[in-house]
Order: C-alpha cells, then structure tokens, then sequence
C-alpha cells in the first residue's frame, strides 16, 4: 500500500482505539511506509485540509477523478502543491498521474484561495496556517553534566545558533526558518531552541551529551537539589529515566565542584576515608520499561553512580533495611493520568472535500469550518487540541521514540483517553498518596519531591495535603518546603500551585506548589512538582545511618555557629540574587521574596521573558559570551540605577565563601 492510502486509512480509523493520531502511527506495526513519514504526511495535510478542501473542492477534481478518495485528494494534493518534493509516488503511478494533470487548475485554486485571504505570497499563507496552530513548542535540551559542559555545547553542537534573550524569540523562530537558542534562566544547563530542529542526527545526542527534556520534568531533581552530605538518593519511579539521569548529573557537578551544600562539606566520600560515595538508586517495576531506563542510565554516563532494581516495586521495600539507612532524599514521580501531555500529540481536524459540490461549494471559506464540512476529524482525532510536529522536515522516528519514553506513563493497564475520568483519578491519587507515605518512613530522609504531568488538582494539590495530614507525616516531621527555601530557579518560577484546590487555610502550601503549564507562552507542557522536607529532630535512622546523618548535621550546626553569614531555618546561607552571601555583620536580615523584590533587591527575571536591553538581562564578557556559574546558570546583570544591588566591598573581597566549597551553590540559597 502506498504512503497515501496507508496515511488516509490512519486517519479513517476511529480514535477511540489507540490513543493520539501519533501514538496510534508509531504503534502500527502494520504500517509498510516510515511512521515519521505518515505522522509527517497526517499533520501537515490536516493542518491545510480547510485550504485544500476548497481547492479540491472549486477544481472539481473528485467529479472528473473517480478513482481519488475525498482523503487521497487532500492528501496528493497537499503533496503536489506545497512538499518541495511533490508527490511520492513513481511518475507513472496512477494516483499521481490523475491528480498531476490537473495541476494547473489545481495551482489556480489555491491562488485564489490565498487571495481571499489577503495573502501576498505561499509563505504569507504558510504563516496564517501556522499561526493557527497556536504557539509552537521549543526543543528542551539539557546538557549532560555527566558528559559535557555548557560552554562545549555552545561551541559544537549549537554553534551557528543565535542565542536570543527570550522564550518568545525561540517560538517566534519557528515560521522564519531561523535556529536560535533561550540558555533557560530556572533550569541550569538547560536550553530551549527552535522547534523543528532535530537534534536526533547530532553526536551529542548519540552520545548522551545532550538529552532532550521538556523544562517542567527537569524541575524535580533541581527541586530536590541532591547534594553530597544527604547521601543516597532514591528514585522511586524511574523509567524511562530521565530525571534519574538528572539527579547522577545535579550529583556529579556537586561532587565536581567539591561544593557541599548549606554545610559546604561534603559528608560522604571524606568521611574517614571509609564511606561509599553517595548513589542514585532507581527503582523501576515494569521490568520491560527497566530495560530502557537500563540503557539510559548508561548512555548518560550514570551508570557509575546509579543502581538500577529493575521489576522492583518501590512501594515493597522496607525503608528500615540497612541498604537504605543513608537515603536522604527521594523523588517521586508516579504514574499519573498524564493530562498534562494531553493535546501533545494531537492533530488539526482533518477536513473532507464533498464529493458532490463542485465551484461555488464552499468557496468562501476564510479558514474555520464550515457546518457543511465533512469532518472525518469528528471520528478519528481529537478535536480542536493541536500540536506541530517538528517543523520542516516532520518528526525522526528516533524523536518519536525519545518523546514517547518521556512521557508519563500512565498505569499499564491504563485505557487511553481516560484522563479525566473520576474513577480513575481516584485510583491514581490513592496510589500516589501510598507512594509519598511510603517514602516519608525511611529514617534518614530530609527531603522528597513529589511530581506529576496532569494538570488535575486530586492528583496534585489534594496529594500534597493529605499527604501533609497524614500520620506518617505528622509523626516524622514532614511539612511542604516553602517558597522562599526553593532552590532559586523554582522560587522565581511564577506559576504556582492552585489557590482554590488548597482552600484558603493552606495557600503557602498553594505558593510552596509549582506548577507548568501547557500553551501559556513559557514553552513547557502542563506539569506538577512540590517538595516535602523535614527539619530531623525526629527519626534518625538506624544506628550507622543516624550517627552519619547526625554527624552531617553537627558539622553544619558548627558552621552556623561559627560562619559570618546568614542562615535560614535549615541551616542554608542565604545569598542575594548574585549568589552572594549576606553578611551577619551587614544586618541584613532574611526576607520574604515579596519584600525583596519591593526594595529592588532581588528581581525576578527568567528566561529573558524581562529583558533589560538588547543583549539580554544575562551578563557577558567582551566576547560577548555569556557568563555562566558553576552550575551553568547564566549569571543575571545587576540592577541598574536605583536598583543597584548593595553589595558591601567586605563581602566581595571575603574568600572565605569559595573556601569552603560554596562557590556551586550561589545561585541556590
Ligand atoms: C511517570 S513514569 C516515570 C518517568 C520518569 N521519572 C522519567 O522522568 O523518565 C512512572 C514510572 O513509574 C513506574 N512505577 C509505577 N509504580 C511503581 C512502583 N510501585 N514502583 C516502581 N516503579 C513504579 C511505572 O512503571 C513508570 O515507568
């Protein structure tokens, strides 16, 4: 069967079976032609299938071609007219010839439809038909600290690149054919670029060196902030693997840069020379989906730092057992509905020619539908929910396959198109619930992240609560991690948790929650994180376990007694917004971001959205480079005029920060 006949019977089938139009490409195993293909030839045709329906339509071809299918019509027509390389058939093969001869007729129409459209040009129209489609979805890379650094990146892979100061400009470069690069301003070695660019075919992305990774499912390992002194790291559900593969990294920089955290020691590896360096341990029940994060782990260059229990069931360890006595931090990132990612994938209807209407049809369309419209969209995609693929050439099947391990998974047995249903989400939420319970037990533990890509409060917000009023959190200490504790680049995320699901008595829970959300503008799919931590007066663990987390925590006390600067209630330096410590002797004292920003102290920029002038609210040196911490993050500009930071010579001059292992920290509390 031919690319178009295979693509047409995609789009007649009912979507009511498989899921998304691209789920249900890349899982046909019947499929003769290449999937990308298909999907490539699926989308872009039901993206112009208005336009093309009153082509076909006023050409009259369906009445003078009985052979042609109003679906085959769209689709050769899409090809004849607008693929740079025409229709991908052999010359003589049928179906071409009896669409090819009509060319002329058929460029006519489409004339005038651009016309009636005030359109001066095919790339005028081109941009209309885009701009329909809504907002077009940046590439997210993260650099793979484990593999590479920030600055090689910048010089191999994305050199030729423009790196622009905004998200806007990213999206914006998606119809000008341009390839441009955001460094993100919350997530360290984090870049966004212009959609469409495929990143598949690179040598970084062979190698590991750059994994592709949406900017909200990097927030719960930089939430968590792993660090040396809290020893081992538990990911509760790992597969595919990339936040397990972002916690080895966010450790390896720590470790690298012989930064420890609020303490500035490091606890594990010094200690007595004796103790194992701390690990990620990634815990995966589906032993297939093991597999895969099996070879993550190791094309990440993780593999050193990371034991994977592939076909283990988190919710089956016993969090007393001596393995577990240096867990001090855990991520959990279940299986949830996925209404996040819903629309992801999802196609523009696919608009049907009538057979029988001929010049005059429908010849005023001005790009919506029409009620006379045949829709086969109203049965086989989902309507009005749409998604570019990638820009250009269509999206590889290497992409594909990336983008489906990096979706949430929904629970094996999960029907498809089920992410609303009440039943369900009380399934989901129940099991979630155990999870966070679950992890609040293991003795050493100070902090959990807890995350989720649906956008449904009972699998958020309601969680965090009743995880928050549960026993298991009372009697170990457990509370949500504020907003002003938040590692920098989540504190200055502006979207945070929903108000009304948290109710009036607990809206610093509701701040302390972060959310991302699909289609605003800020590049991300819809997505949920929230840190639990615990101040450890309680529980400490068993005897070897306790003493080693008891001794992290002397050292700190002894810091805090000793150190000039100031510390929040977790022991934590605090730093203005250059990372730079606050001095005791300066009086200043810690404030709530709100203050700050009133006194023009700290100002909340991300991802170029408050961009100062025209090079970026990014510091540069006389090359014109970006200036970037240890950690990668690019170092804000100060404040001008007014707002001019403070920043007393004393604490300039004083070594004593990068002494003590501070420097990797400054930008995170
Ligand atoms: C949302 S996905 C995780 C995505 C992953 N964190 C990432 O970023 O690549 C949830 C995973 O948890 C696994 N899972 C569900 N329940 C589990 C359990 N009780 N123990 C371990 N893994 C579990 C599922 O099989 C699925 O692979």
């Amino acid at each position: 069967m031919s690319l178009y006949h295979e693509t047409a019977a995609v789009l007649a089938a009912p979507s009511s079976h498989g899921g998304s139009l691209k789920s249900r490409i890349f899982s046909d195993k019947s499929l003769k032609s290449s999937p990308a293909q298909v999907y490539a030839l699926a989308f872009e045709s039901s993206k112009w299938s208005v336009i093309l329906k009153e082509v076909v339509e006023n050409s009259e071809l369906l009445q003078t071609e009985k052979r042609l299918t109003p679906a085959l019509s769209i689709l050769l027509v899409h090809d004849l007219l607008l693929s740079k390389k025409g229709i991908a058939l052999p010359a003589s093969h049928g179906l071409r010839l009896a669409v090819e001869k009509h060319k002329a007729r058929l460029q006519a129409e489409l004339t005038r439809a651009r016309v009636r459209r005030k359109c001066a040009t095919v790339d005028d129209l081109r941009a209309l038909v885009d701009a329909e489609l809504g907002p077009a979805h940046p590439r997210w890379i993260r650099i793979n600290a484990l593999k590479t650094t920030l600055d090689d990146q910048l010089d191999t892979t994305f050199r030729g690149f423009v790196v622009v100061p905004s998200i806007d400009e990213v999206v914006a470069s998606a119809g000008q054919g341009r390839r441009v690069i955001c460094l993100d301003g919350h997530v360290p070695n984090l870049i966004a670029a212009s959609p469409g660019v495929d990143f598949t075919k690179t040598e970084a992305y062979k190698s590991g060196a750059i994994i592709l990774q949406d900017k909200a499912s990097c927030f719960p390992a930089y939430l968590l902030d792993p660090r040396p002194e809290d020893g081992d790291v538990i990911d509760a559900c790992s597969a595919p693997g990339n936040k397990t593969t972002h916690l080895a990294a966010i450790l390896h920089e720590r470790r690298a840069s012989g930064a420890g955290g609020s303490g500035g020691a490091v606890a594990w590896a010094p200690r007595q020379g004796a103790q194992p360096a701390p690990r990620v341990l990634a815990f995966e029940k589906d032993a297939q989906r093991a597999e895969v994060l099996k070879k993550m782990v190791h094309k990440a260059g993780a593999g050193d730092v990371t034991t994977v229990h592939g076909g283990a069931d988190f919710l089956q360890t016993n969090p007393d057992a001596p393995e577990f006595r240096r867990v001090g931090a855990l991520l959990l990132d279940p299986s949830c509905s996925g209404s996040g990612i819903v629309g992801r994938d999802d196609a523009p209807v696919f608009h049907l020619p009538s057979a029988g209407s001929g010049k005059g049809g429908n010849g005023n369309n001005n790009g919506t539908a029409k009620k006379k419209t045949t829709t086969m969209a109203a049965t086989t995609t989902n309507l009005g929910k749409r998604k570019r693929p990638g820009h250009g050439s269509g999206i590889t099947s290497q992409e594909q396959q990336q983008q489906k391990q990096q979706q949430k998974a929904p629970a094996p047995s999960a029907p498809p198109d089920s992410t609303s249903d009440p039943a369900r989400l009380a399934s989901l939420s129940a099991f979630q619930l155990t999870l966070v319970q679950h992890a609040f037990r293991f003795p050493a533990a100070r902090k959990i992240t807890y995350s989720t890509c649906s956008v449904h409060a009972e699998e958020n917000e309601k969680v965090v609560l009743a995880a928050l009023a549960s026993e298991a959190a009372r009697a170990r200490g457990w509370r949500v991690q504020r907003r002003d504790e938040q590692v920098r680049g989540m504190r200055e995320w502006p979207v945070r948790g929903d108000r009304e699901a948290c109710g009036e008595g607990h809206l610093e829970v509701a701040e302390a929650c972060i959310r991302a959300q699909r289609g605003d503008g800020r590049g991300t799919m819809g997505f949920f994180v929230a840190c639990f931590v615990r101040d450890g007066k309680e529980d400490e663990g068993d005897e070897e376990g306790g003493e080693v987390a008891r001794g992290d925590r002397k050292r700190g006390k002894k810091e805090e007694d000793d150190g000039p600067f100031v510390r929040d209630e977790s022991g934590r330096i605090v730093r203005d917004e250059d990372g730079i410590p606050i001095l005791k002797s300066t009086g200043k004292k810690v404030l709530e971001m709100k203050d700050l920003e009133k006194q023009g102290v700290v100002e909340v920029r991300f991802g170029g959205e408050d961009d100062d002038d025209d090079d970026g609210p990014f510091e540069r040196d006389a090359q014109g480079r970006i200036i970037r911490g240890p950690d990668g993050m690019p170092r804000l500009k100060p404040r001008r005029g007014p707002k001019e930071m403070v920043v007393a010579d004393d604490e300039e001059e004083d070594g004593e920060e990068e002494d003590d292992g501070e420097e990797w920290g400054g930008f995170d509390d």
